[in-house]
């Protein structure tokens, strides 16, 4: 151990503090931001961040002119406390705490914002029989490149538990049918809770929700629809496609509201076919579509990345 650390390591800061020399980065923040046009917005974020010691890492907007609205995404860091130009400020910040200091600046200008610091997002991931998604997902997470941490998985069936379980989760059976969707749908709210779940990922879960859950998990489920839509909604969109004849498919990661399949988009994967591929083909050559687009989607959803934009979404890639 190198003469300074010693040194260092000898006094009462704790040892985060103490690397502030060294460039360690502090806590990384995200915030995000929807408001209508108007000059100094940028100004106005980035002055309260510098006033504060924040660097800026990343910057992202949209100026929407249709419906007048900017979106934006600043991703920054802070300076700690006892370093040139910051006595005290970011050090002691907290996502809540900066929220706070922003009430006024955000009033002012009448923006819907959020400030994130980089706490993992928890996913808790519903599936049926078909285990490709659910599986993708788990080599992402494993691998570190999810941007998420699986907390646990729910099914109507029994058939994936195996591969839940392997991956060291939790594998929770709620049967679904007719008569007990109320008490399934409840006990899938408990399992959001019990498990604080940020997000549910629907991983080919074939059980349509209702209105009352998706209200309940407005902009905090993401579901992947086995077609390019708005083409092929509804269960067998593979089948669907073959009949038509179409020359491209794909599949469509979006938002689940009440309205079946027609939740805002966050992410597409398309692939070419021809007149060789028949159903079975297409539902094997899909599966990969299906995997690439929902892992992109959670992904960004759980790195601030996609905004909500009417029934439509920003997404800063
Ligand atoms: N409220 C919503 N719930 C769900 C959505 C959605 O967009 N909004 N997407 C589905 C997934 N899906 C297509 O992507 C889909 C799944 C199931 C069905 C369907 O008709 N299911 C039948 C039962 C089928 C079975 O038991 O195997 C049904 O629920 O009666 C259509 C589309 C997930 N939920």
């Amino acid at each position: 151990m190198s003469n300074e650390l010693q040194e260092r390591t000898r006094s009462a800061a704790p040892v985060g503090q103490q690397l502030a020399g060294s460039g360690q980065q502090a806590t990384p923040f995200v915030l995000t931001v929807a408001c209508a046009e108007r000059r100094g917005i940028v100004h106005a974020v980035s002055s309260f961040l510098a006033m504060r010691g924040f660097d800026i890492a990343e910057h992202q907007q949209f100026d929407d002119h249709v419906s007048n609205t900017l979106f934006l995404r600043t991703a920054f860091t802070g300076t700690l406390a006892g370093t040139a130009g910051n006595r005290a400020g970011s050090a002691a910040s907290t996502a809540d705490s900066l929220s706070a200091d922003f009430a006024e600046i955000a009033g002012e200008f009448g923006m819907s914002y959020s400030f994130h610091d980089d706490r993992p997002q928890r996913i808790l991931v519903m599936v049926s029989k078909f285990g490709h998604c659910l599986n993708d997902l788990i080599f992402r997470w494993r691998a570190g490149s999810l941007g998420a941490d699986i907390a646990a998985v729910v099914s109507n069936h029994e058939d994936l538990r195996p591969m839940a379980e392997t991956a060291g989760l939790p594998f929770i059976h709620v049967p679904v049918t007719a008569s007990t969707k109320p008490q399934a749908e409840s006990r899938l709210l408990e399992l959001v809770d019990e498990y604080d779940a940020d997000l549910v990922v629907l991983a080919r879960y074939m059980q349509v929700l209702s209105d009352g859950l998706c209200r309940e998990l407005h902009g905090r489920a993401i579901n992947i629809h086995h077609s390019f839509l708005p083409g092929f909604k509804g269960a067998k969109p593979y089948h669907q496609a073959y009949e038509r004849g179409v020359k491209v498919v794909g599949a469509t990661a979006h938002y689940v509201t009440g309205d079946l399949d027609e939740g805002p988009i966050i992410e597409q994967e398309v692939f070419r076919v021809d007149h060789g591929v028949d159903p079975d083909s297409l539902v094997t050559a899909g599966r990969d579509a299906e995997a690439i687009a929902l892992s992109r989607a959670v992904k960004w959803h759980c790195q601030h990345r996609v905004l909500l934009n009417g029934s439509r979404t920003v997404v800063f890639r």
